[in-house]
């Protein structure tokens, strides 16, 4: 099959040279130095799922063949240029959204009207770290669906030929599922915060439970808006209310939950790699997606406010904080 990948960087990339390996026929779109390399050595693959290299056809911005099924995978804030830029070749077919926040899918549709948007929620986690090279640093599911009912048939099928490539599953209530992929996101403030990975700024106490207040306040506003959170990466509904009210000694034991399913490999996180990439960040989409759906029903986000800011600060000074800066930066907001 066709298939275009729209930003092979580390979730585009691993799809990408995945699906290159199944044997379909991918081209994808990538920029700068990253774009180059692939173009000279392939875009090279290693990791939790083994080790690839592919040679697709490589663009800058538009992709080179009209796809017949087409992933986008940009960050958040780069995922409107990207569309634009591709709409004339994707109208008609299937375009599988893989962002995290909540305003993905729904932003495509918008820009695609003639498009069979599905939204995707990558619960592995890959590193772009040098041009050409992505590495897989836990290998699991990628989820796809649509709204809060059934998952639509265009999400089953794209999840079958997904799945030729790597484990792939369609599934009901994918807008509370966005929600419960919000929640776990709690965990990227802190490595773009501290340049540390997403396992170290879990196993400092001080900053876990940050993080902990953090996934509290954004669940609790979850609920206010009437989420029915979806079930992934072993959190369902049940869990995140438990989360919202349980005493906050006993609420770390999600933040827990998410560094065990990791596992060893350290994960800088998407957010990380942006900053030290040099690049703006997707904070916005994540922790700022839980100021503005709070701010949506008159109440505030603090904890979420506060880490937002300090991910620009990182952002505008180009030096991370130290966990105790931090930790003095949030105590107040801690009860
Ligand atoms: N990395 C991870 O482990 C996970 C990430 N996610 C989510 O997946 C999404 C993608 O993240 P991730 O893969 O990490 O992001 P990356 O920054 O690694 O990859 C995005 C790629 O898209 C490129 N790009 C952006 N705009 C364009 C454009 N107009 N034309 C061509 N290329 C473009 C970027 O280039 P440039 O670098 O020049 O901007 C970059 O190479 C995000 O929403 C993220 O939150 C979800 C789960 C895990
Ligand atoms: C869950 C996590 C941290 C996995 O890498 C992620 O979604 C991200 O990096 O954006």
């Amino acid at each position: 099959m066709r298939i275009g990948v729209i930003g092979a960087g580390a979730i585009g990339g691993t799809i990408a040279a995945l699906l290159d390996r199944a044997g379909h026929e991918v081209a994808v779109t990538a920029r700068g130095e990253h774009l180059a390399a692939i173009r000279e050595h392939g875009l090279q693959l290693d990791g939790g799922w083994g080790a690839h290299t592919a040679h697709p056809a490589a663009a800058a911005e538009t992709l080179t063949t009209a796809p017949e099924l087409a992933f986008v995978c940009t960050k958040a804030q780069d995922a409107e240029a990207a569309i634009t830029e591709n709409a004339a070749l994707l109208q008609g077919i299937t375009v599988v959204i893989v962002q995290n926040g909540l305003t993905g899918l729904h932003d495509a549709m918008r820009l695609l009207p003639h498009s069979h948007c599905v939204g995707a929620l990558a619960l592995y986690a890959a590193s772009f770290l040098s041009p050409g090279r992505v590495t897989v640093t836990t290998a699991a599911n990628t989820y796809l669906g649509a709204g809060s009912g059934d998952a639509p048939r265009v999400a089953v099928d794209a999840a079958r030929i997904l799945n030729s490539a790597m484990p792939a599953f369609a599934i009901p209530n994918f807008t509370g599922a966005q929600w419960t992929k919000l929640i776990v996101n709690q965990i990227n403030a802190m490595p773009a915060i501290t340049g540390l990975s997403v396992q170290e700024t879990l196993s400092d106490p001080a900053l876990r439970r940050i993080v902990t207040a953090s996934m509290q306040e954004a669940t609790r506003i979850g609920l206010a808006r009437g989420v029915h959170y979806g079930s992934i990466q072993g959190l369902d509904d049940r869990i995140l209310r438990f989360l919202a009210r349980a005493p906050r000694w006993a609420a770390q034991a999600v933040p827990l939950l998410m560094r065990r399913r990791m596992g060893a490999t350290p994960n800088p996180g998407s957010t990380l790699q942006s900053i030290r990439r040099g690049q703006l960040s997707e904070i916005d989409f994540l922790n700022g997606a839980v100021v503005a759906e709070a701010r949506a029903i008159g109440r505030p986000a603090p904890i979420n406010a506060m880490l937002t800011a300090l991910v620009h600060e990182v952002e505008v000074r180009g030096a991370f904080l130290p966990p105790a800066t931090v930790a003095d930066r949030l105590r107040p907001l801690l009860d």
